[in-house]
């Protein structure tokens, strides 16, 4: 049947019992444009998204079940709009594969909803060739299950990216000795520190570095309301990016 202008867009929110996935709920069933035909939590059968009808899925699980759902999803062609972590290199490349035998379905994989984040992170990539060093500071919520962030890893891979194009050389360091894990993580050669602390939501420091400066780019989430209008605007623009789109900027003109 062919789909009216009018006709809303039938969404299916999966982890609809979590943090995100409650908002993302409440989200869908407000916008206009939308129809949430089904919410599913741990333990319900997928079937449930393809007998209700969705054509699109919002994937606000664990990384240990986004991987199998995302591929449902585009086994049956259905646009999935992802932002559960745990999207590594080889899931990514998985991925790809798969839709590249469903070639006008689409996946977004967003580590951050937040256009704020979205920008922060951009901006600091950009800014980073121009800075000898530079380290992130992710800090969340206690109950948070995975670090560091998929929003730092993200960011981390974008500032690696644009220092290696500019041939900047890594970021100095002469520690010798150290406690494991003082020195943090490192993602593709870029230092990564986790904080998790009650009474935080989510927020990301980088700071970047260069003789007598500092250049500190910080995004807070107060709120789960930061991520909805990305999940929104993912689902709005998912199917008119068939493929594989990693990064919610892939949807924005950014400019740069
Ligand atoms: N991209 C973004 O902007 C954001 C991404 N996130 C990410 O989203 C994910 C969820 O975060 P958050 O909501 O805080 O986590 P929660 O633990 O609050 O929610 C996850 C939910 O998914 C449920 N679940 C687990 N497996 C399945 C499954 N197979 N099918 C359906 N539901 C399932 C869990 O059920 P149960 O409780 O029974 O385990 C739980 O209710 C994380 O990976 C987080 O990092 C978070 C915030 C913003
Ligand atoms: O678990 C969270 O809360 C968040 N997860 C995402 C991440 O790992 O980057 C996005 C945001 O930081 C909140």
């Amino acid at each position: 049947m062919t789909q009216q202008l009018s006709d809303p867009k039938l969404v299916a929110v999966l982890g609809a019992n979590g943090r995100m996935g409650a908002e993302a709920v409440k989200a869908v069933e407000a916008a206009p444009d939308m129809k949430l035909v089904a919410a599913l939590g741990r333990g319900d059968s997928l079937d449930q998204i393809t007998a209700a009808g969705a054509q699109y899925v919002v994937d606000l699980t664990v990384p240990e079940s986004t991987e199998a759902n995302v591929r449902f999803a585009v086994e049956h062609g259905i646009h999935a709009v992802v932002g559960t972590t745990g999207w590594n290199a080889d899931r990514l490349a998985g991925l790809e594969s798969l839709l590249a035998g469903h070639p006008e379905t689409g996946v977004l994989i967003a580590p951050n909803f937040a256009l704020g984040s979205v920008l922060a992170s951009a901006f600091a990539a950009k800014a980073s060739k121009y800075f000898e060093s530079v380290e992130i500071i992710e800090l969340h919520h206690p109950d948070k299950v995975d670090a560091p962030s998929g929003t730092a890893v993200r960011t981390a891979q974008l500032i690696a990216a644009e220092r290696k194009a500019a041939e900047v050389p890594p970021s100095p360091d002469a520690t010798t000795s150290e406690l494991a894990g003082a020195r943090g993580c490192e993602i593709d050669g870029i230092r990564v520190h986790s904080v998790r602390l009650r009474g935080l939501v989510a927020h990301q420091e980088v700071l970047l570095g260069g003789s007598g400066e500092q250049l500190t780019l910080r995004h807070d989430s107060f709120d789960r309301a930061s991520f909805m209008p990305g999940v929104l605007l993912g689902v709005r623009n998912v199917a008119a990016h068939p493929g594989l789109t990693v990064g919610l900027d892939g949807y924005l003109d950014l400019g740069f």
